[in-house]
């Protein structure tokens, strides 16, 4: 790994929260840099994308296609499609390697459906490949005017807890729509615990109130390391901010993902060893046990 490599940014975040038009918004920020990225879609149902993707899921599996052919409903047929394609990422990243000496970026858009990315083996597999090779951020995309009662702010945020230590990746969380709604009152909830209970005062009660409470003290330690940006993908604002934050994630990558992963692999080959010690020591055992004797073997009835 180099740190002159590219950064592979992964949009994700709940059905509708703006994911694509974010992208696309990044996509002509970066354009406008001199620096154009590649774009991978990894939606399959999409039905219109406001960019021309580099590498399209599409042109590989028709989720509808797969529906009718494995009798699947629209969530099994974009899971399986989605597997079906992560068969083939091998040539995805043979690109992505082809192309890290003159591209800056490359963008993964993912499906609305938050957890067919976030909670699939091939979820797991296309960012671990993509993060073992080059620095990788997760970008969770938040709709904040649809985030604006605490509720469905709490959800949201537990949430993007799971996905972080799920992938253990860097990861900023996004405040998109800033154009409707300020992301003002979310800073203010995760930096004020006694605000945000004030607000939650105001509008839940009993049983809610109290589970929220708990959750909010849980998620109390998240808040403290977590990068928060605002955006509006409809006007631009927010793109430079959007961009440092993406610089101290890759910083992080360096400094404490990658040496954690080395940590985990070096704690790998030493299982691996052991075992195949074990093993042998078994395979020497049953030797000795059988002393030269041949070792009758179940004969096929
Ligand atoms: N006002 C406003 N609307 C936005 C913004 N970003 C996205 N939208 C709108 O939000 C809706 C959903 O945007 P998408 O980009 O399709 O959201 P998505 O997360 O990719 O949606 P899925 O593919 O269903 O997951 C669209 O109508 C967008 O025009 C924004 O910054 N401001």
């Amino acid at each position: 790994m180099s740190e002159a490599g590219p950064v592979n940014i992964i949009m994700i975040g709940m059905a509708g929260s703006g994911k694509t038009t974010l992208l696309q918004r990044i996509n002509a920020y970066l354009h406008e840099k001199k620096t154009p990225p590649y774009v991978v879609n990894l939606d399959p149902a999409v039905a219109k994308l406001p960019f021309q993707a580099n590498i399209d899921i599409r042109d590989t599996v028709d989720y509808k296609q797969v529906m009718s052919e494995y009798n699947l409903g629209p969530n099994g047929g974009i899971l399986t499609s989605f597997n079906l394609f992560t068969t083939k990422l091998d040539q995805v990243m043979s690109i992505v390697e082809k192309r890290a000496s003159s591209t800056k970026y490359f963008l993964f858009d993912t499906p609305g459906q938050i957890e067919i990315f976030t909670w699939s083996a091939s979820g797991a597999i296309i960012t671990n490949t993509l993060a073992a090779t080059y620095p990788t951020v997760v970008v969770y995309v938040v709709d904040t005017p649809r985030t604006a009662s605490p509720a469905t702010f709490m959800s949201n945020m537990m949430y993007a807890c799971s996905i972080l230590y799920k992938t253990q990746l860097p990861f900023l969380v996004a405040f998109n729509k800033t154009d409707v709604v300020s992301h003002e009152f979310a800073v203010n909830w995760m930096e004020d615990f006694e605000a945000f209970q004030q607000a939650l005062m105001r509008q839940e009660e009993g049983f809610m109130n109290s589970l929220m409470n708990s959750m909010s003290l849980v998620l109390d330690e998240f808040y403290s390391h977590l990068r928060v940006v605002g955006v509006s993908a409809m006007t631009g604002k927010g793109m430079d901010e959007l961009f440092a934050k993406i610089d101290e994630a890759v910083t992080e990558y360096y400094d404490e993902f990658c040496p954690n992963m080395e940590k985990q692999l070096e704690k790998k080959r030493e299982q691996e060893k052991k075992d195949k010690e074990q093993q042998l020591h078994h395979l020497m055992h049953d030797l000795s046990v059988t002393d030269g004797k041949e070792v009758e073997l179940n004969k096929p009835k």
